[in-house]
């Protein structure tokens, strides 16, 4: 895989017309997208079929969140969509995760099944006010366990735990990492971060990355910037 096609533009827009007019200077086969709640809200599996039709690699982040049976049947209408991947919270339990793993299995082609470990806008203090006491990086690995042993292909985390991962989890365990901010750019709502370059050095297979291009004067541009980083 290039360097560059590891990169997934979160496209966090409130139009399918913003959408389109950045998703229409992108290349599919140098990059893949990510449709979130936003806009899967409002423009729905048309839209994700129009990307698609495009060329476009879609990863359908709803992280799903709810008993297994409601799950397996969410994550079978991803896998009727044609998504690349699609995602659940781990924290919903390995007999959520087995469902949806069991009910994915029983279809002819099926999306990459990943499981969202601890939001990389959380830190500790946030951890301990839900109940959970303890560090961001402890919880991520013990949630990648649970979640590899009931089926994921992967996890989202923060590039912050994904070496401590890796080295739990194996060479073919998918790491989906956002929390990336190339230096300098603001971090907004994000907590746990590193630049592009240490999240694929510290071994992320895929870089989540939305506002830093999205929100950038000239995104393109500011893509380009951040595939070039990844190859110096
Ligand atoms: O822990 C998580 C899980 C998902 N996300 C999503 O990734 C992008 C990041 O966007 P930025 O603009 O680069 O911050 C966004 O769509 C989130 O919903 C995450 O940030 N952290």
């Amino acid at each position: 895989m290039t360097p560059s096609k590891r990169i997934i533009v979160a496209l966090d827009f409130a139009t399918e017309a913003e959408a389109l007019a950045l998703v229409e200077r992108l290349d599919p086969t140098g990059c893949r997208v990510k449709v979130g709640k936003e806009l899967f809200t409002r423009c729905g599996p048309v839209f994700v079929e129009k990307l698609q039709s495009c060329g476009f690699e879609v990863f359908l982040d709803l992280k799903f969140h709810d008993i297994p049976n409601t799950v397996a049947g969410a994550c079978a209408a991803a896998a009727d969509l044609g998504v690349w991947m699609v995602n659940l919270h781990i924290s919903g339990g390995a007999r959520m995760i087995e469902a949806a793993r069991a009910r994915l299995d029983r279809m002819s082609s099926r999306p990459l099944l990943i499981g969202v470990t601890l939001l990389t806008s959380l830190n500790r203090e946030d951890l301990s006010a839900v109940g959970c006491p303890g560090e961001p990086g402890e919880r991520v690995l013990a949630l990648a366990a649970l979640g590899h042993a009931a089926g994921l292909d992967g996890v989202v985390c923060s590039p912050l735990e994904a070496a401590a991962v890796r080295a739990a989890q194996g060479p073919d365990f998918r790491l989906v990492t956002p929390g990336v901010r190339p230096a300098g750019a603001s971090l907004g709502d994000q907590v746990r971060v590193m630049t592009p370059r240490d999240a694929l050095a510290a071994g992320a297979d895929d870089l989540v990355i939305g506002r830093p291009i999205t929100e950038a004067d000239d995104p393109l541009a500011a893509l380009r910037a951040i595939e070039d980083s990844l190859m110096t």
